[in-house]
């Protein structure tokens, strides 16, 4: 009989790859717990546009998130994101967010903060899918599996543009140079780039439905606790 999965499983990859729902749904499907490291660092976000600081001022970004009480779920069917109380989870997903995101992120003291929370949390479940930039490489190198999910440009902007109800092609175009941008700022940032750990199973799900590449996850799951001594 196949085993139940236990450890970690890390999700990585650009925007608008499909992580966050294939990490929920693979989730789900394992009986394993979801954490979205991506929210984490939106909450943060929140926080420094409330505090009216500049999100390119590191210091004074560093300063707010360091005050800041950010708290996520790990939940996979239901979404917890909140700020000093204050339940988020809608407007991390707005466009102010998006674009202050990756600046905020890419500050070392939010990413050592954001990191050892995370941990704490990752510690706290038997089993757990992770999903973000950095998981394989920095935050779990010893995790059971590690998959990095990419799909091409055009794909993911298509996606994107479908969650939005978006079909002006003006506006799909936009949508296309908001994922380049902020992969650009993500893979380039000194500290902890968006980038494969050297031992992660590429997924590319551009030829892929969602059910699709959540069915890999879960065999690639199931495999490599077989594969377990
Ligand atoms: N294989 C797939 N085929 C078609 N659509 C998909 C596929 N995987 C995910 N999607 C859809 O693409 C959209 C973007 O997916 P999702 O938000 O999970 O990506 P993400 O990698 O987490 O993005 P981000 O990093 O920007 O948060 C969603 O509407 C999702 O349902
Ligand atoms: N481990 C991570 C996760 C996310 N980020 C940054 O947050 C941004 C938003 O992530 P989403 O997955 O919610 O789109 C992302 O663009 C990164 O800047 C990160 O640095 N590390």
């Amino acid at each position: 009989m196949t085993p139940d999965f236990r450890g970690q499983i890390t999700l990585d990859g650009p925007s608008g790859t499909g992580k966050s729902s294939v990490a929920r749904a693979a989730a789900t499907r394992l009986g394993a717990a979801y954490l979205d490291t991506g929210a984490m660092y939106r909450a943060a976000t929140v926080a420094v546009l409330d505090a009216g600081a500049d999100p390119e001022d590191a210091a004074a970004v560093a300063t707010v998130v360091a005050a800041a009480r950010i708290e996520v779920g790990t939940a996979a069917d239901t979404e917890v994101v909140r700020v000093d109380g204050v339940d988020v989870a809608v407007r991390i997903r707005g466009a102010e967010v998006t674009r202050a995101v990756s600046a905020v992120s890419a500050v070392p003291a939010v990413r050592r903060r954001l990191v050892d929370q995370q941990r704490a949390l990752v510690a706290a479940a038997d089993a757990v899918v992770v999903e973000g930039r950095d998981i394989g490489t920095v935050v779990l190198p010893d995790a059971t599996l590690k998959i990095y999910l990419t799909a091409a440009p055009e794909a993911r902007a298509q996606r994107r543009a479908a969650q939005l109800g978006i079909s002006d092609p003006a506006e799909v175009a936009a949508l296309a140079v908001d994922l380049r941008r902020r992969d650009q700022y993500d893979s380039s940032r000194a500290d902890s780039p968006l980038r494969p750990a050297a031992d992660a199973v590429i997924v590319d799900s551009t030829e892929l439905d969602r059910e699709g590449v959540v069915d890999r996850v879960v065999e690639l799951a199931r495999s490599a606790v077989g594969a377990r001594p």
